[in-house]
């Protein structure tokens, strides 16, 4: 096999790849539905809020009742749509500004983000998740120091650059950054979708499969290179020789 370019971009997913899936489902949605209905009933014709509920089809966002329902049943069934996904930033705000919010790194991740940002690479982020939630996870960290958003050159989310499982999404993120060749990307994800896509876009890609993440299919196994701490990566951001896989 070819070697690799040398990585210039580390871009990373969120959910079960620097923090655990169960921070998401089991901390941040119910966070979410829990202060809902009081956003709702105090600030339902606040302009700050308004542009989040008209950001819902009219049908949707025609009543508390009706916008309450709604997000319920999406956060239920985890769909990552662009104004659900803005509306959990919002309401997610308070929670990190209180201290009742810390993101949960996994325990390699904090050292990994500084090294690598010290090494002259830049990291950047690619999640469902909206960008002013991304910014506020990584500012209120449980690692010390919290706030590792002074690391991160760029943020994209669906909004900026499209679906994670559409190649385009990724030739649009490199697109961004043309003094960076697409060769030179290296984007870890939990989600193999995610990572096929960036490989078609031409980025390097590895599957991260963390404590908590669903199993791996056999063939995945067999044909994507596959980490699970970021540790397993050698200076120049391929696989060391130890861990299983092909090398990215
Ligand atoms: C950064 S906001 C919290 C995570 C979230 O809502 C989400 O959908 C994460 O999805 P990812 O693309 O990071 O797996
Ligand atoms: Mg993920």
């Amino acid at each position: 096999m070819a070697a690799s370019a040398a990585v210039k971009v580390v871009l990373l997913d969120i959910e079960g790849t620097i923090c655990p899936i169960s921070f998401v489902k089991d901390v941040l949605f119910p966070y979410a539905l829990n202060v809902l209905p009081e956003t709702l009933e105090t600030q339902w014709d606040d302009p700050k809020f308004a542009k989040y509920r008209d950001a819902f089809p009219p049908e949707h966002a025609s009543s508390k009742e009706a916008l309450a329902s709604h997000v319920r049943d999406l956060m239920a069934k985890d769909v990552k749509i662009a104004y659900l996904k803005s509306l959990q930033g919002y309401l997610w705000e308070e929670g990190y500004a209180s201290g009742d919010l810390k993101a949960p790194l996994f325990p390699d991740v904090p050292a990994k983000l500084s090294e690598w940002h010290a090494k002259g690479l830049k990291i950047m982020i690619y999640s469902s998740g909206s960008v002013p939630a991304q910014k506020l996870l990584f500012k209120h960290t449980d690692a010390e120091p919290s706030d590792f958003t002074p690391l991160i050159s760029d943020w994209f989310d669906t909004v900026t650059a499209g679906l994670k499982t559409e190649t385009g999404s990724y030739e649009k993120i490199a697109g961004n950054h043309p003094e960076i060749p697409v060769g030179e990307w290296l984007f870890l994800s939990d989600n193999v979708k995610e990572v096929d896509a960036a490989i078609s876009a031409g980025m390097q890609s590895i599957v991260v499969q963390r404590p908590g993440n669903a199993e791996l299919p056999s063939e995945v196994r067999s044909r994507l290179p596959i980490i699970e701490t970021f540790d397993a990566l050698d200076d120049d951001l391929g696989i060391r020789e130890q861990s299983a896989g092909p090398k990215a």
